[in-house]
């Protein structure tokens, strides 16, 4: 098998999509905790109604990048970053935007399912409560869509005012992702969400993720290549605080371009 030569590295992986169809574009985005580089020179477009995934090895910076999509680290004071990141347009950094509207728009779930100390019905009309405004009825049905979209409704339609707590992981996980969901958010962000999982959790959530595209755009890290390749349209392969190659799932997978990205998927590299 002939060796493959990696070109001269280049920043910023590019990806042949129409950059309308873009929800999220990073451009020259860097980050460093201290004065210790967690990201470098970074630029993708994430595109819209698509699921994206970051995968590489442990500590290259997968989370750091997923968390300053929604600004998670504006309060650790050792960060620093540069470059921009832009939500449908617009820079999320920039003095006008509120995070708080931020976070509603661009919601995130962590790898252990972290359901509040209340009901699951409270539970999903937490957000929709801080917001103000909607009478009961409203949130009812809001809250069945949301049990709904997120594939939990018909197994806890009967016993909403239960704790949260007495569902099992694969189920506290999707009454997260529908806390999410009940304030309609344009993105989705999941680090890892199903690692906690065992495996039929795991598969339904996959096929949650899957069906979700269709009205949001999905970014995901995983650890789990088969997990990439089983639920993304688009993988980007991260190493050391860069992006080295960023193509469609199924392309980076069968051929990638790059000798570093083959080394990782055939695990000549951990
Ligand atoms: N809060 C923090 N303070 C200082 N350094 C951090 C912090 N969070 C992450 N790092 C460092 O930044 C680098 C990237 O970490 P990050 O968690 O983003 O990697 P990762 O690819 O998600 O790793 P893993 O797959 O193990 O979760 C690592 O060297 C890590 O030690």
């Amino acid at each position: 098998m002939p060796v493959k030569q990696d070109p001269a590295p280049r920043h910023g992986a590019f990806i042949d999509f129409a950059p309308e169809a873009s929800c999220l574009e990073i451009s020259g985005f860097g980050l460093r905790y201290g004065d210790k580089p967690a990201l470098r020179d970074l630029s993708l477009r994430v595109p819209r109604h698509r699921v994206t995934a970051f995968i590489g090895p442990s500590g290259c910076g997968k989370s750091t990048l997923l968390r300053a999509l929604n600004r998670l680290h504006d309060l650790n004071e050792d960060v620093r970053r540069e470059g921009e990141i832009r939500l449908e347009g617009q820079e999320i950094h920039a003095p006008e935007v509120a995070v708080a509207e931020l976070r509603r728009r661009v919601g995130m779930v962590f790898q252990a399912p972290n359901p509040f100390p209340m009901s699951i019905y409270d539970n999903v009309a937490f957000g929709l409560r801080l917001q103000g405004g909607l009478r009961k009825r409203r949130i009812d049905d809001i809250v069945e869509w949301s049990l709904r979209s997120a594939a939990l409704w018909e197994e806890v339609k009967d016993r909403l005012q239960a704790s949260a707590w007495a569902l099992s992981g694969g189920q506290q996980q999707r009454l997260v992702i529908a806390r999410t969901l009940a304030v309609e958010p344009e993105v989705l962000l999941l680090d890892e969400p199903a690692s906690a999982l065992d495996p039929i959790s795991t598969l339904k959530v996959e096929e949650l993720i899957r069906n979700l595209k269709s009205s949001l755009t999905l970014v995901l890290v995983t650890h789990n290549m088969q997990q990439a390749a089983r639920v993304s349209d688009f993988t980007a392969f991260l190493q050391g605080g860069e992006l080295v190659e960023y193509a469609p799932t199924d392309t980076l997978f069968t051929n990638p371009r790059l000798a570093r990205t083959e080394n990782y998927i055939t695990g000549r590299m951990a």
